[in-house]
Order: C-alpha cells, then sequence, then structure tokens
C-alpha cells in the first residue's frame, strides 16, 4: 500500500539546542533505515518550508500509523498522510 505523507516540522523555539540536535540525529537514522528497507520510498524537501513529502510503501494503516509514530521527531510535527490508489491512465506504476 502507497501513501503520501507531509510532515511539517515545528520545533518549539525553547527547545534546548543540544536536544534538537540529538532528535534530529536520530530522526536521520530512523528514516535512513526505513529507506534502506524499502518502506520509506523517497523523502523530498518542500521548498522553501521546513517540510517534507515522503511516500511509504507498507502493507496496513496501522503498520504506516505505528512507523509515523516511531519518529523521533513526531511529537514536533504536523503530518498529513493521503493513501494513493492506482490511476486509470497511468502508464506506470
Ligand atoms: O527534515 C524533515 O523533513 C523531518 C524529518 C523527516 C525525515 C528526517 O530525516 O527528518
Amino acid at each position: 500500500m502507497l501513501f503520501l505523507v507531509r510532515m511539517d516540522v515545528r520545533i518549539p523555539h525553547d527547545l534546548p539546542a543540544v536536544q534538537v540536535q540529538d532528535i534530529k540525529a536520530r530522526e536521520k537514522a530512523y528514516s535512513q533505515a526505513l529507506q534502506h528497507d524499502g518502506r520509506w520510498q523517497s523523502i523530498w524537501r518542500v521548498v522553501g518550508e521546513y517540510a517534507n513529502y515522503s511516500i511509504f510503501n507498507v502493507s496496513s494503516n496501522d503498520e504506516l500509523h505505528q512507523l509515523l509514530q516511531g519518529l523521533p521527531l513526531f511529537d514536533y510535527m504536523d503530518i498529513h498522510v493521503t493513501p494513493l490508489a492506482c490511476h486509470p491512465s497511468a502508464i506506470a506504476s
């Protein structure tokens, strides 16, 4: 199952810098592990915003929810999920 996910990062300005650095480092490692195993298919920065669009390929809504909840930045992001279906005019999937 494919999902388009938008993540808007909103880190509070009063969070200590050392804590922010730690969360970002853990987020990068977590994201790259999921990219390596194929479940986080791609990630793109939204130009001019601290936000990304990502494509996830997972086997259920529950699996995606679990992955998203495990993001070290989860408490500091607004996340919007769009489930994707095949388009009848697509020449490739
Ligand atoms: O920077 C972001 O877009 C937030 C987050 C998502 C993956 C990652 O490494 O950081």
